[in-house]
């Protein structure tokens, strides 16, 4: 008998419906090697969930993704919810979600795909050992801080938002990036702005104290604005990057580019709730509706999924092979084609990554 396990799926808006669909037939297919199966429960948040209900994220959307075993996520927004009022911004869905269930870490690998070496706009020399994790900390620093809309009247109108760290959140963040380094190359780059900002420099302290306590370990320290760069330059040199909610967040899209394309990279959110899988990317309102959109970064979260939520870690093994043999045999969406490559469209790539399941 397989076992059973309940997965919320959230496509939220734009590309949403398409790349998740796309990322639970792959699923569907490969969990029968570790004899589970996955009861899908669909869920609503962002602008459908505003269309719906008028709120970003309803409880029942909550209450659901508590109980599953996990949660994958398409993405939310877009200009169809830019005017709403900031409370319920179609972004409001994410965040609330992400502090609802405790994800405070969110784990960004970025590698470079032997087929697609090519496709990095930087150099082939500097891309082919490009495999480093960003560990972006998800429930903190600006993202959650105070904020003020605009107010007050011609030069002096003004609107603020405030960045915080607590001890406790910058240990927790780091604690994992040391962890995920002892079972990679074992290297930690803490990335902030301490020559500016006092919570950057908390973050620094802090860091620096747990690379004195763990010296298994290595560890730098870069200011944001020399890793963008280095991240260019050099991005073969890092192997765990830790930073804030919004650095990482920044640097996550720049480390996109070196991979190849944004719709390639996965993500998996952790903490003390049920985990949430989803593409770094947005919900890519430009591309919506044409059934063009590069599935494989959420087919990849939700080989993450598997893994580390479902206990399937044959399906993720095969997943992760199939999306590089698909890749290998030539298999091209837009955003990574290239002349006398096979040109397809978001279901042509699925049904590639499934033959080779
Ligand atoms: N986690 C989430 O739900 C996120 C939501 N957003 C929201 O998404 C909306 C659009 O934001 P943008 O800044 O345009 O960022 P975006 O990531 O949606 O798109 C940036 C560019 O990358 C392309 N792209 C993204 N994913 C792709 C894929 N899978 N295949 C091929 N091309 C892909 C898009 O076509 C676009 O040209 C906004 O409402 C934003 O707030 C943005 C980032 C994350
Ligand atoms: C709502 C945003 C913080 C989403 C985003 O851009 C991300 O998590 O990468
Ligand atoms: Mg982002």
């Amino acid at each position: 008998m397989s076992i059973e396990k309940t997965v919320v799926a959230i496509n939220g808006d734009g590309i949403g419906r398409e790349i998740v669909e796309a990322a639970r037939r792959v699923v569907d297919k490969a969990v029968v090697k570790d004899n589970i199966v996955i009861c899908w429960a669909e869920h609503k948040a962002g602008g459908e969930a505003i269309d719906a209900y008028g709120k970003p994220l309803p409880q029942s959307t909550i209450d659901a993704c508590k109980k599953a075993e996990a949660v994958l996520l398409g993405a939310v927004g877009g200009p169809k919810w830019d005017s709403v009022a900031p409370a319920i911004r179609p972004e409001k869905a994410i965040l609330g979600l992400r502090k609802e269930l405790g994800l405070f870490c969110n784990l960004r690998p970025v590698r470079i795909f032997k087929a697609l070496q090519e496709y990095s706009p930087l150099k082939p020399e500097l891309v082919q050992d490009v495999d480093f994790v960003i560990v972006r900390e998800l429930t903190g620093g600006i993202y959650f801080g105070e904020r003020s809309e605009a107010s007050g009247e011609g030069p002096n109108e003004k609107a603020w938002d405030k960045e915080t760290y607590h001890r406790y959140e910058i240990e927790r963040i780091i604690d994992i990036a040391i962890d995920t380094a002892k079972k990679r190359k074992g290297k930690v780059t803490s990335v902030d702005k301490a020559n500016v900002l006092a919570s950057s420099r908390l973050w620094r302290t802090v860091a620096q104290e747990k690379a004195t306590a763990n010296s298994a370990v290595t560890f730098d320290y870069l200011y944001v604005d020399n890793t963008a760069m280095q991240l260019v330059v050099n991005p073969g040199q890092f192997d765990v990057i830790v930073t804030t909610n919004l650095f990482g967040d920044i640097l996550s899209d720049e480390g996109a580019v070196v991979s190849g394309s944004l719709g390639l990279l996965p993500s998996a959110s952790i903490g003390t709730g049920t985990a949430l899988y989803e593409p770094i990317h947005g919900s890519a309102p430009d591309i919506a509706g044409k059934g063009i959109a590069n599935p494989l970064g959420t087919i990849l979260s939700a080989a993450m999924m598997c893994r580390y939520s479902l206990g399937a870690s044959k399906a993720a093994d095969a997943i992760e092979a199939a999306v590089e043999a698909a890749l290998t045999a030539g298999y091209r969406t837009g955003d990574i084609y290239k002349d006398g490559m096979k040109r397809v469209n978001t279901e042509g790539m699925t049904e590639a990554v499934l033959q080779y399941i």
